[in-house]
């Protein structure tokens, strides 16, 4: 078992292995979840037309949306994973934490999802106006 708190963790700074566990982290991430899959390629392709158009301030903010909704969804999903590691029977209190970290996806899917609309109006009107 490794845990640094309790010294069986590996000694001193190790960046390039922070970096293969967060790669590895969204691989799985990306490739189990779907509702991570397309919410990160809906957010690439709006990352995009903002940096086209050079919105500068709005491609910001849908970083800033895109990033929230994505962490959402992953510790949505490792909550999951460890609630079902931990009871594979129907549990009360199980439920209660399921339903409150579904909550605060949904909270988040929600700013992703207007942030996004606004972002559609507008490319929309440019194409239009254009
Ligand atoms: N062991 C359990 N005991 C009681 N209720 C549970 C249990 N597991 C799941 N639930 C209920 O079912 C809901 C859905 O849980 P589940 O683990 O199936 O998530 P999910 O539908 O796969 O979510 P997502 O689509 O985000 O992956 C929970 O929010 C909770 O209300």
């Amino acid at each position: 078992m490794q845990n640094k708190f309790l010294g069986t963790g590996q000694a001193g700074f190790h960046p390039l292995r922070k970096i293969k566990v967060i790669i590895s982290g969204l691989y799985f991430a990306v490739i189990t979840d779907f509702s991570v899959a397309y919410k990160l390629v809906l957010s690439i392709l709006f990352l995009i037309a903002a940096f086209y158009l050079r919105r500068w301030v709005d491609f910001e903010i849908l970083l800033l949306a895109t990033a929230l909704v994505l962490m959402a969804e992953m510790f949505n999903t490792t909550v999951e994973a460890l609630c079902d590691f931990v009871e594979t029977q129907h549990n009360e209190k199980i439920r209660i934490i399921k339903d409150i970290a579904a909550a605060a996806t949904g909270v988040a899917i929600l700013v992703w999802f207007v942030v996004l609309s606004i972002e559609l109006l507008r490319l929309w009107r440019f194409f239009i106006d254009s």
